[in-house]
């Protein structure tokens, strides 16, 4: 079956449990997923349910769609995404944004935990992405068969007008808000000293395992993006201390009122 038609038969059982189209795609990082709690008359489906979408295998990561209204708008949130690490292709982990899409969502929300290079940045901040570096060694838009344009422009990736909105809400809330350059490893392994430094050289603040194959497709689909990260931790060797996924849950578990509220906000007011 061709991804085409796959897209159509994920989006026909979709819209049997939920008919009405989402307006907003929300792709929850490491610890976010609390954040399903907070849609009104929702309808959850495992992606196990969903033919042909891959399965959530990382802690914090639940593994449902939520399809839901928040403040008055219909989202469709991914309580949990895929990574290239869990061993998925760029095109299975990027099949969810297809089907959202297909659903009818023009802006996407991508969040994610991510390690702080820049050293002005203090863990429990947040940063809405200006830009991205993608150090995964590969493209969602590779192959023989490709869905859609191949040869994307990715000047203006991240939707200027939705950034400004985030920081212009972010001064209503107890809430730090950076802007910055996410860099995309593969991961899972967490990054050396070394690999730190070299990734400052080259521009970037933060540096996380996800988000980008997510945005190339999103970009390649012409949706809105708005990409928030979470300083959960400091990159490698910043602190004379270990990192661990606990930490960054954990951080996540500390900061998820205050994301609540401005995302909230957010969603309300100005996407
Ligand atoms: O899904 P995200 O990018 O938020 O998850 C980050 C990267 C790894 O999956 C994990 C490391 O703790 O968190
Ligand atoms: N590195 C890579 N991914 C991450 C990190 C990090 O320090 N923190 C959360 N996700």
């Amino acid at each position: 079956m061709d991804t085409e038609n796959k897209i159509q038969e994920a989006v026909s059982y979709i819209r049997e449990k939920y008919a009405n189209p989402p307006q907003i795609g929300i792709i929850l990082g490491s610890g976010f997923s609390f954040f399903q709690e907070h849609l009104q008359d929702s309808t959850v489906i495992a992606y196990s349910d969903i033919p042909n979408f891959p399965v959530s295998t990382v802690e914090g990561h639940a593994g449902n769609l939520v399809m839901g209204k928040c403040q008055g708008k219909e989202l469709c949130v991914m309580a949990g995404r895929f990574h290239y690490y869990e061993g998925y292709t760029m095109q299975d982990i990027t099949f969810p944004v297809r089907v959202m899409a297909a659903l009818g969502i023009k802006t996407l929300v991508v969040t994610n935990a991510a390690g702080g290079i820049n050293k002005s940045y203090s863990v429990g901040d947040f940063v809405a992405l200006t830009d991205h570096i993608n150090l995964l060694g590969s493209s969602p838009l590779r192959g023989k068969e490709t869905s859609g344009q191949r040869f994307i422009d990715m000047t203006h990736c991240y939707t200027s007008e939705l950034r400004d909105q985030a920081i212009e809400t972010s001064k209503n809330h107890d809430i730090t808000l950076h802007q910055g350059v996410y860099a995309a490893t593969h991961g899972p392994n967490f990054e050396t000293p070394a690999e730190i430094r070299m990734m400052r050289v080259m521009g970037a603040d933060l540096v996380g395992m996800s988000t980008v194959p997510e945005v190339i497709v999103a970009r390649q689909l012409q949706l809105q993006i708005l990409g928030i990260s979470c300083v959960t931790n400091m990159a490698a060797g910043v602190l004379d201390q270990e990192l661990s996924h606990h930490e960054v849950m954990d951080t996540m578990d500390k900061n998820r009122q205050k994301f609540v509220g401005f995302i909230e906000e957010l969603i309300a007011n100005k996407l």
